[in-house]
């Protein structure tokens, strides 16, 4: 059930990837997905109609129509050419032909190459089952002359409407050979002969990444305007970057330059485009209206969980080590333990190892610094001075901060006076940092809310009890039980303290919920037995982990995730005699793809 937060309205193409990709985790197939997207495209054919009438008005108006050739024609009572690519764009384009089949006279379709070169199942399953529909005739081109031939000898037939699936979000690089020609034979005849351009998903030549204005709002927000996506016209983008300091207007100007960075001759000029899902409203830019024309949403049955829980999708989008690596590429995690204890510390570095990090340090004082190095060799530990975490250690840990990525900071660290004020004074000089367990103190809090560090940058991994330290520090009145809460009441709540604090917000639970300051998402993997102590530990460092080389919000989300579903593995194994080290062995395993069979949450 949805919280009082809608999931955002308005996606990136890079967002919509990952939530399919959670679609297909909770059940949904590739081919489901295509053939939705297919009739979505199909049903908002005739909206082709009417931009052709509005086209074929204007253009009677600007001058004598000599070579509108085609524009008597209804959409339906022509023949509709549609051209399709070898990737899942071009699957969608034949599912759109056999929908199309019972609307209109006869289609015509274009498959740029030849079958055996189509490169995705989905997409090769579709084909075959085009060639049984009768008012279908498919021609496999495999050269720029055969396309203008093919074309030259069909165009009589008086083309009613063209569809273009030739590249989808999989389109990179440069456009050249058969498929710059297809697509300078779309705009030339879009042009010469007036016939309407439906894009599939995108139109074809266009990179997802030349779109800015997803990217600029949020950097508009942070500048305290309240703008929204058509106030970015391109005047209005040229005033906020002169305007704007001088930290912000760079990235503004970098958005601007990837419009410009495409050439538009290279790129389908549609009429329509029917794209999926949801919104991916492009800023009010002149050359972008020019590229997509009018924008139709075809929903394509993605379930709404597949936007509210983390699944494989985002797990997808986390930093890959790359073949040529080298030590520390990876990834350095400092654990700064604060005296009393050594498990809790080192749990949290043998989970930040599992997550695939290079080197994983442990600042501890003298008291634990024997237990913990007899814990697990690959482990460096720093050995600081006093029994306990104290001012003397700061300027030595600091040198230690700036030579790792991402701190972790928390688990059993003590409850110690002095070893907390001095942690505070560590806050600033954190670059990334995981807070947790006896960190989540009012000292910590407020060094946290006044540190200038960007709020992507810290991830605080409560469980209720300590949600209720952070709501009192930020006034806010939180019940005693987690289950007399509201849920949509918590959901404000957790994205209230993360905008005060200026902090990922992870609070831990059954259901854990993952807070920013404009969005709650839920992870439902993991199993009572974790309730066990330690796990929470073992979760830190696993956040701490994928912080090192990952935004925070990725990190905390796919942290939860990783943890319940090595949980998970591990009670297969064990049952409830399960403890933390359980989790640390498998978390390997949930990184995989592997289906775990164990008792979930849900069940
Ligand atoms: N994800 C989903 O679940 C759903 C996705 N859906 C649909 O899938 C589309 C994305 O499909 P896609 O990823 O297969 O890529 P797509 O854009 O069709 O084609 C790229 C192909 O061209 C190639 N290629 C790339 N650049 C090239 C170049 N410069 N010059 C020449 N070739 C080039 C590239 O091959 P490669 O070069 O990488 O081997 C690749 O094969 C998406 O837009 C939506 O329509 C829907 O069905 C809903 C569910
Ligand atoms: N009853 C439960 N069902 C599912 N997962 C749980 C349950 N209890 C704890 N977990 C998971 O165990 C991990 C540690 O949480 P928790 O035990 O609350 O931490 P802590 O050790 O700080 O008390 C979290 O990933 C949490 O989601
Ligand atoms: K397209």
């Amino acid at each position: 059930m949805w919280g009082v937060i809608m999931r955002q309205e308005v996606i990136t193409y890079e967002e919509l990837k990952v939530i399919e990709k959670n679609a297909i985790g909770l059940g949904m197939s590739s081919l489901m997905l295509m053939e939705n997207a297919g009739a979505g495209v199909a049903a908002s054919i005739e909206c082709l109609n009417k931009l052709k009438t509005n086209r074929k008005n204007n253009h009677k108006n600007k001058k004598n129509n000599k070579t509108g050739a085609d524009s008597n024609h209804d959409v339906f009572n022509s023949p509709v050419l549609i051209l399709a690519g070898l990737g899942n764009n071009g699957g969608d384009a034949f599912v759109t032909a056999r929908h199309l089949e019972k609307k209109v006279v006869s289609s015509f379709v274009f498959l740029l190459g030849t079958e055996d070169q189509i490169k995705t199942h989905e997409s090769q399953v579709n084909f075959k089952l085009l060639k049984h529909s009768e008012k279908v005739h498919i021609f496999e081109i495999k050269s720029e002359s055969e396309l203008v031939n093919v074309y030259d000898s069909l165009k009589d037939a008086g083309i009613g409407a063209i569809i273009d699936g030739i590249f989808g979000t999989g389109f990179s690089g440069e456009l050249k050979g058969l498929e710059k020609a297809a697509i300078e034979l779309i705009n030339s005849e879009r042009k010469t002969r007036n016939i309407p351009v439906l894009s599939i998903d995108i139109p074809s030549g266009m990179r997802p990444d030349q779109i800015p204005g997803l990217t600029v709002l949020p950097i508009v927000s942070s500048a305290g305007s309240s703008m929204s996506l058509s106030d970015l016209s391109p005047d209005f983008l040229s005033d906020l970057s002169s305007n704007l300091s001088q930290e912000l207007s760079p990235l503004l100007s970098s958005a601007i330059s990837s419009v410009s960075s495409f050439n538009p001759e290279s790129v389908v000029k549609a009429d329509l485009t029917v794209t999926f899902h949801k919104s991916r409203d492009c800023p009010n830019l002149k050359i972008l209206d020019d590229i997509f024309g009018e924008i139709v949403i075809a929903p394509i049955g993605i379930p709404e969980a597949a936007e509210k829980y983390v699944g494989s999708g985002d797990i997808s989008s986390l930093y890959k080590r790359s073949v040529n690596s080298k030590k520390g590429d990876s990834g350095k995690v400092l654990v700064i333990a604060g005296g009393p204890f050594s498990g809790a510390p080192a749990l949290s570095g043998m989970a930040a190892f599992g997550t695939g990090v290079d080197i994983v340090t442990i600042a501890a004082p003298e008291s634990i610094y024997e237990s913990i190095s007899s814990y697990a060799p690959e482990l460096i530990i720093k050995k600081l001075s006093g029994e306990f975490f104290n001012e003397q250690n700061i300027p030595f840990v600091t040198r230690l901060i700036q030579s790792h990525d991402a701190v972790v900071i928390g688990p059993g660290f003590g409850k110690n006076k002095e070893s907390i004020q001095a942690a505070a004074k560590l806050v600033p000089y954190f670059k990334k940092a995981v807070i947790d367990a006896d960190a989540l103190v009012p000292e910590m809090f407020e060094a946290i809310e006044q540190s200038e560090n960007d709020y992507a940058d810290y991830i605080i991994t409560p469980h209720y009890h300590e949600l209720m330290r952070a709501a009192a520090y930020c006034g806010i009145d939180l019940s005693e039980n987690r289950d007399e809460e509201d849920i949509f009441a918590l959901e404000d709540i957790l994205m209230d303290i993360s905008e005060r604090l200026g902090a990922m917000v992870l609070l831990k639970g059954q259901e854990d919920m993952i807070a920013s300051f404009d969005e709650v998402r839920y992870n439902s993997t993991g199993n009572a037995a974790m309730s066990v102590g330690g796990t929470g530990d073992v979760l830190a460092g696993i956040v701490g982990g994928l912080l090192a080389k990952n935004k925070a919000e990725l990190a905390t989300l796919c942290g939860a995730y990783i943890c319940g579903k090595a949980g998970d593995a591990a009670y297969t194994e064990v049952g409830d005699s399960l403890i933390p080290t359980d989790v640390i062995d498998k978390i390997p395993f949930a990184f995989s793809n592997g289906t775990v069979k164990g008792r979930s949450r849900k069940e």
